[in-house]
């Protein structure tokens, strides 16, 4: 934790005298779930390159992004730290540290991901399914308000006045990756309490400080593992998940479209796939199955689900009533059967919903190589952590955002197509390179569907009882969450009308 600052190369880099000693302020905001925003701070105050921790540098410019992240197809390798994430022991595409094991495992399943994939009937007739399930959600809770994040306990209470409704959107999130990764073995967590329990319980994660702890200090967390329990700091325990995964991970006859089926064929040498010389060389057993598609899953829900709480939780405010306007118009000018993805203005809405509330908006650390590297013109030791976080690339560089970055202005979207381009090479929230979101075309499906399902029959408005500060970005281990772990909206019907669902 404390280091010697006279030998250091990154004595010249921007940032706080006390980082090139020490990294316990870091750790500190790590463990109060405030890093992003004690960076993002940072940054604000240093510029655009600024040391964090004596052997970590944080970058919010296109150069860093570049480098890092896109050099060689796929930047550099990822740190230790997504060990952390590792699943029954095994190294799945997300935790493999190396980029060439990456890439082989990336070869065999990258397909199932591909735009032309998931705009296929099949998968995308079971997004407009649940996204209809949610409509019936929204209907149900008319005259009360609807719950759109998570509870930890989902005891629905009411007083005489009025109803509190759970949820749609984690379960719409984890009923849309099952069904992706498993038809027809898909969750129903929308109406099935049982399917509830295990979405609930891979959603609702309070495990970060003490998987901070195992991975600074493994001997200390053993040592105190016991007391921390008592504590409340456990370790995450996900039986029902891991039961229903690893039972669902051994079918052999999921839809043509899944992830499961692609992986089942590769274990059993039988790819149809012509010329596939990955699946034929790649050495996977069932466990190896079971633990991909279990990373596909957690990775497949808090992030479409937070990122569609916090951006219906901005378009229910009095300050963006305009565009929930313009959105609705849009949505109603189009014939109804028009794709989700030839919609301008829900596009910049979904954009700028992802640029200022990105659900991975904290840095995806990774190790400068060998013989070390220039970035940003600062030469960086081999070994050294490097990153960007999505929250301050979105904000950082006025000259690409504008004056107002803070703002969530969904025109700046339709812009002059220079401006467009420009802001587009920055935008971050699926992070960027080969080792980018493999999963991004299956969530802006799921999102831009679920929105427009929603917005062509409602308005939406914040409950009375919800505050600022409930809505406030609270970091986890990769995702951020609401601080106030709720978000109350209310729902009412356009102009008065009778929902059709
Ligand atoms: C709005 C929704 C989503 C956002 C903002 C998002 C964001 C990201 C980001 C930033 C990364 C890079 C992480 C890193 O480098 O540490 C990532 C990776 C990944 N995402 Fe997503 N994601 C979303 C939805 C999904 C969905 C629906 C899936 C479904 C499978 C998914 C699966 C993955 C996987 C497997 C990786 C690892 C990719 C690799 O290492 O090659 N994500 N995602």
């Amino acid at each position: 934790l404390v280091y010697t600052p006279l030998t250091s190369p990154l004595s010249s880099l921007p940032g706080p005298f006390y980082t090139k000693f020490t990294s316990l302020v870091l750790k500190y905001h790590e463990l109060r779930a405030t890093r992003t925003r004690y960076i993002h701070a940072l940054h604000l105050r240093y510029g655009p390159v600024v040391r964090i921790a004596p052997n970590e540098v944080s970058f919010a410019s296109r150069e860093g992004v570049k480098e890092i992240y896109c050099s060689g197809g796929s930047g550099y390798d990822k740190s230790a730290w997504y060990d952390l994430f590792r699943v029954y022991g095994r190294r799945t595409m997300f935790t493999t540290l190396n980029k060439n094991d990456h890439a082989q495992r990336k070869r065999i399943l990258a397909d199932r991901y591909a735009n032309s994939n998931v705009i296929r009937q099949p998968s995308l007739n079971g997004i407009v399914e649940r996204a209809g399930r949610v409509v019936k959600r929204c209907v149900e809770s008319l005259g009360g308000s609807l719950d759109l994040y998570i509870c930890e306990s989902r005891i629905e209470y009411y007083n005489e006045h009025h109803q509190i409704h759970h949820e749609g959107l984690h379960s719409y999130a984890y009923d849309c990756i099952t069904h992706h990764l498993f038809h027809p073995y898909g969750a129903d967590s929308l109406r099935n309490k049982q399917d509830e329990e295990i979405m609930r319980e891979v959603t609702f994660d309070d495990s970060l400080q003490n998987r901070q702890l195992s991975y600074y200090s493994p001997t200390l967390h053993k040592a105190i593992s016991k007391i921390l329990y008592i504590w409340g700091v456990k370790p995450r325990e996900t039986p029902l998940a891991d039961k229903f995964v690893l039972e669902t991970a051994a079918k052999t006859d999921a839809a043509p479209f899944t992830l499961l089926n692609r992986l089942q064929s590769v274990l059993n040498n039988n790819s149809n796939e012509d010329d596939d010389k990955d699946s034929k060389l790649a050495k996977i057993d069932q466990l190896d199955i079971a633990a991909e598609v279990l990373d596909h899953m957690v990775a497949g829900i808090d992030t479409t689900g937070d990122a569609l709480c916090f951006l219906m939780w901005e378009l229910s405010q009095p300050r963006s009533l305009q565009y929930q306007i313009k959105l609705r118009e849009e949505l109603l000018s189009f014939p109804a059967d028009l794709s989700f993805d030839k919609l301008p203005y829900l596009d910049a809405v979904v954009m700028e919903g992802l640029r200022c509330f990105p659900a991975i908006p904290m840095s995806l650390p990774r190790i400068v190589p060998r013989g070390g590297k220039t970035i940003d013109g600062y030469f960086l030791p081999e070994g050294t952590t490097v990153s960007c976080q999505a929250h301050s690339i979105h904000r950082i560089d006025r000259e690409a955002w504008g004056p107002d970055p803070d703002v969530f202005r969904p025109e700046r979207w339709l812009e002059e197509k220079a401006d467009k381009e420009g802001r587009k090479r920055l935008f971050f929230a699926f992070a960027n390179g080969g080792r980018g979101c493999v999963g991004k075309h299956l969530a802006l499906a799921e999102m831009k569907i679920l929105l427009r399902e929603v917005y062509s029959r409602f308005t939406t408005i914040p409950d009375e009882t919800m505050r600022e500060e409930d809505m406030e970005m609270a970091d986890q281990l990769i995702s951020s969450r609401p601080a106030g772990l709720k978000c109350l909206l209310k729902f009412e019907p356009i102009g008065g009308q009778e929902v059709v669902v």
